[in-house]
């Protein structure tokens, strides 16, 4: 796949596919308008490309607070999901105060009427231009709108897969994605506690914008050097030690090797329970006893 800033003379010539959209995590919803571009693509023998922001529109129209620069997948993760679902051309273009002026009939002008149409794919809400253009709008190119995907009844969106991890409900999430939920970070030291109650864990800290789960204890798995090893994970404040820094820490099983400053992704499979401030590291310890044999059956 290759990541291009929109510029008229960059533009690749060969007929393609446009999916339209900003996709933040990829999710099964989405994944259906890349199964259609897929099956346009093989029909009409052109490539998928995609036109979309680096980062969420919303930054043009709201006060700024820094929950609006996150996103459901780091920004190597969301060029990997594009890649996956088959996207050969990645267009982005800063949403900015002169672009949310555009009319549809500007962005058709100024962007989409520059590439080589074969086809056009959008979602069912898809409204563009500062006149919330529909997709009538774009009736002189072959456009399709794909239908709504629901799961359980309601619909699949970003915001309710949002909701979903700062529940702690990864399972939920993860149905909903299509994949596992994952943070990347880097692992940095903490206190040095863990080792000395038979539980070391590696501190993780995301340099990416990403919604963290809620605070409480998980299934995980965890990439270190393209090894995904199973692992629990805690999140939160230690409060046993009454710690004041929120840490995402991982206990990796059968594993032992220093991995300070290496960059993991950990995959959230099940939240086992909430966070307990012990009376002592004793019962701590039985506790991470049993949240081990848990999550090594899971
Ligand atoms: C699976 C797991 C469960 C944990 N559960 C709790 C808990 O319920 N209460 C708590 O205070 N700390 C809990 N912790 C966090 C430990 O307090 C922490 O890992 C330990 O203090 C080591 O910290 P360090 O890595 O900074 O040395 C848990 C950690 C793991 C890996
Ligand atoms: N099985 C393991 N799970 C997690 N980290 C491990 C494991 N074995 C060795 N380590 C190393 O030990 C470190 C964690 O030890 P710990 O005593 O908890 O110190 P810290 O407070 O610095 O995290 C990890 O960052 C990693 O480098």
């Amino acid at each position: 796949m290759k990541v291009i800033k929109f510029k008229e003379e960059d533009l690749d010539s060969a007929p393609t596919i446009l999916v339209l959209g900003y996709f933040d995590g990829l999710h099964r919803g989405h994944q259906a308008l890349f199964d259609k571009a897929r099956d346009l693509a093989a029909e009409k023998n052109a490539s998928i490309s995609v036109l979309t922001f680096p980062e969420s529109p919303v930054l043009v129209f709201k006060k700024f607070n820094e929950d609006l620069f996150k996103h459901l997948t780091s920004p190597d993760k969301r060029l990997a999901l594009f890649e996956e679902n088959g996207v050969d051309f990645l267009y982005l273009t800063d949403f900015t105060s002169h672009f949310a002026k555009l009319t549809s009939h500007d962005f058709i002008q100024k962007y989409v009427s520059h590439l080589n149409i074969a086809a056009i794919v959008v979602g069912f809400d898809y409204r563009f231009g500062s006149d919330h253009g529909e997709l009538s709008q774009l009736s002189e190119y072959e456009s399709y709108q794909i239908a709504q995907v629901s799961d359980a009844g309601e619909k699949i969106s970003s915001t309710r897969i949002r909701q979903a991890v700062l529940d702690g409900d990864v399972s939920l999430a993860n149905r909903l994605l299509g994949y596992d939920y994952e943070v990347s970070g880097i692992v940095v030291h903490g206190e040095a506690r863990g080792r000395t109650i038979g539980y070391p864990t590696a501190n993780i800290e995301s340099k990416h914008y990403q919604y963290l789960p809620a605070i409480g204890v998980y299934v995980v798995d965890i990439e270190v050097s393209g090894v995904r090893y199973r692992g629990m994970a805690s999140i939160g404040y230690n409060d046993t030690f009454g710690g004041k820094n929120k840490t995402l820490e991982v206990n990796i099983f059968d594993f032992h090797d220093e991995i300070y400053g290496e960059s993991v992704t950990v995959y959230f499979l099940k939240l086992i329970r909430g966070m307990i401030k012990f009376d002592g590291v004793d019962a701590l310890i039985t506790q991470m006893n049993s949240d081990e044999k848990l999550s090594r059956e899971f």
